[in-house]
């Protein structure tokens, strides 16, 4: 839910839960945290003997002993995730692997404090190194020892602090730990500084139903005591709003997210016009995910995203298995998948771009065609194996170029498509493709609009910029006026054809503008998995009829505040 409440700075992150949450801002305890890890040095006198040794080792499994089983008790009382997540972390306080390496640090002659800090670290190096979910355990690593010390000290665990009124909480990042053990009911959202998407924070905060954004750049320069205004769709965190439509947006939005709970799809409208919702994934796990949910299908797989972490190409035997996983998932639905979106903001270290100046701007999508043309081959062909290999349930792929920008580029993308038997289309997100997408029409079967790059390139501000969330805004006329003319184009094709025009950016993940994109002529939305509850329930309230009124309001303000409102007051 998107709302006209702003009057302070805006910050930028990452929605990882969708939600409004208008409170207090409350720090996790940043100065005991850091207190709890200053290290205690050398021991006097160098090296220890064996007998001070035993001692030393000693205590810190003593230590150890006693968090992890603060952690089990803590696990016996929670639920799902959560318990998993604490006893999880119990397990590591236990690692005898952990204490083996505190022993060799005691040896060096560090005190025990420093000791378990430095065999903390070598792990959050090894941790590192290894990427993707494993790197994102280093929160855990460092929790736990933060306890450990704490421990050692006589000090209390470091964590969550008290909550005498409802509020938010912001932290560099959350021990799982603290997540675990939150209580919706006075923590109505979370803002952290580090973090992504698939963090345990971010984990738990879906499971507990709290807004939650992650990698807020500049989270650190928010009071603590401010009051702040959280969008978990949006990703911002808006400091001093106006206060009564804060409240207002807030309570609004807790009403809506309770008939959101309740949504289980399929989306219609309210006049029983059914709409295409599909969900964006990144890999095969997400879609069977999306899969035992209400989403209709598969509107964006971004394979880039799942191979990240890879230093080297997955052969194409290894991509058709994951893709025929993606596929099959959907036995009966549509599944778009997009080709690697490598560059900018999403480095492959196979896609051999080299450093530039301005990668938004540089080569990014199929530009890689440009230094390896090899690897979209290889891609579609993996693609078209991964159709075979549904038995016939696909027997045709839907598959999608970004970053396209040139007639000569969809034409021979197309070409390259059909000769594999996989139904083409095209990202629109450069606005040289939304201004003269006529031109581009005959070539494609398909359009899916990426609102996030489209939104960057029209209004000339970086998606990556905190400072330039309010330009970075899909409600921007200029915008809204570009998808309204892609979608008109699309459904009047000479020849009598019509061609689908899809949203698969975060606008749609936004309950109010996707009704105001269906009213501009866009024909399915895809969104994440976690926003279709909200999107669907705020889809079953309107008409399409309602969705056109909407979206001509929208089209007759001058600024994205503006247009927002307009739609806001208009109840929708
Ligand atoms: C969906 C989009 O692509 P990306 O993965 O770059 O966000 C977009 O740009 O809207």
């Amino acid at each position: 839910m998107s709302l006209d409440t702003q009057t302070g700075p805006t910050i930028r992150g990452t929605g990882v839960v969708a939600g409004l949450a208008y409170g207090v801002a409350r720090w996790v305890g940043r100065a005991e945290q850091a207190a709890a890890v200053e290290p205690d040095g050398a021991a006097p006198g160098g090296p220890p003997g064996e007998e001070q040794l035993e001692a030393d080792r000693e205590r810190f499994v003593t230590a150890a002993t006693t968090v992890a089983g603060r952690l089990d008790q803590r696990a016996a009382l929670a639920t799902g995730v959560s318990a998993e997540v604490l006893a999880a972390n119990a397990v590591l306080a236990r690692d005898r692997g952990w204490a083996k390496a505190v022993v060799k640090e005691l040896k060096k002659g560090l005190g025990v404090e420093a000791a378990t800090m430095a065999a903390t670290e070598t792990f959050v190096a090894m941790f590192t190194k290894v990427g993707g979910r494993q790197a994102e355990r280093v929160t855990d690593l460092r929790d736990i020892c933060a306890r450990v010390v704490a421990e050692l000290r006589g000090l209390p665990e470091p964590g969550i602090p008290e909550f005498d009124e409802p509020g938010v909480l912001l932290a560099d990042d959350l021990a799982p730990a603290d997540t675990a053990g939150l209580d919706p009911a006075m923590v109505l959202g979370i803002v952290i500084e580090h973090g992504g998407p698939t963090s345990h924070t971010a984990i738990i905060a879906r499971q507990l139903g709290i807004p939650c954004v992650v990698a807020a750049a500049g989270l650190t320069e928010v009071a603590d005591g401010s009051r702040v205004l959280v969008d978990g769709g949006a990703g911002t965190v808006t400091v001093d709003p106006d206060e009564a439509a804060a409240q207002d947006a807030a309570a609004a939005d807790r009403r809506f997210r309770d008939v959101a709970a309740g949504w289980t799809g399929p989306a219609v409208l309210a006049d029983g016009h059914e709409v295409s919702l599909y969900a964006n994934v990144q890999d095969a796990t997400g879609a069977e995910a999306a899969a035992a949910g209400p989403a209709g299908g598969i509107g964006l797989f971004r394979t880039e995203l799942a191979f990240l972490d890879r230093p080297t190409e997955p052969s194409v035997d290894e991509q058709a298995e994951m893709y025929a996983r993606v596929l099959g998932a959907f036995p009966n639905a549509k599944v778009v998948t997009r080709t690697l979106d490598a560059g900018s903001d999403k480095p492959l270290a196979f896609a051999g771009m080299t450093e530039e100046d301005n990668p938004a701007l540089g080569v990014r999508g199929i530009r890689v065609d440009l230094i390896d043309r090899g690897l979209l081959d290889r891609q579609l062909d993996a693609l078209a194996e991964a159709g075979r290999r549904t038995g016939g349930a696909h027997s045709s792929p839907w598959v999608m170029a970004p970053m396209i920008s040139t007639v000569d580029e969809a034409r021979d993308f197309a070409d390259r498509c059909r000769t594999r038997g996989l139904t083409p289309g095209i990202m629109v997100e450069v606005p040289a493709v939304a201004v003269a997408v006529d031109r581009f029409l005959p070539y494609v079967d398909f359009l899916s609009i990426g609102t996030n790059d489209l939104t960057q390139y029209v209004m000339a501000a970086d998606r990556m910029s905190s400072g330039l969330a309010a330009l970075t805004d899909p409600w921007q006329p200029a915008v809204l006026r570009l998808i309204r003319s892609v979608a008109r184009a699309a459904a009047t094709v000479p020849g009598g054809r019509s061609v689908p025009v899809g949203v698969c950016g975060e606008a749609a993940a936004d309950p109010q503008l996707a009704c105001v994109l269906l009213g501009l002529g866009v024909s399915s939305l895809s969104v994440a998995t976690a926003a279709l509850p909200f999107v669907g329930a705020a889809l079953g309230e309107v008409t399409l009829a309602r969705c056109r009124e909407l979206a001509a309001l929208a089209l007759d303000c001058d600024t994205a505040r503006e247009a927002r409102a307009a739609v806001m007051a208009a109840g929708a």
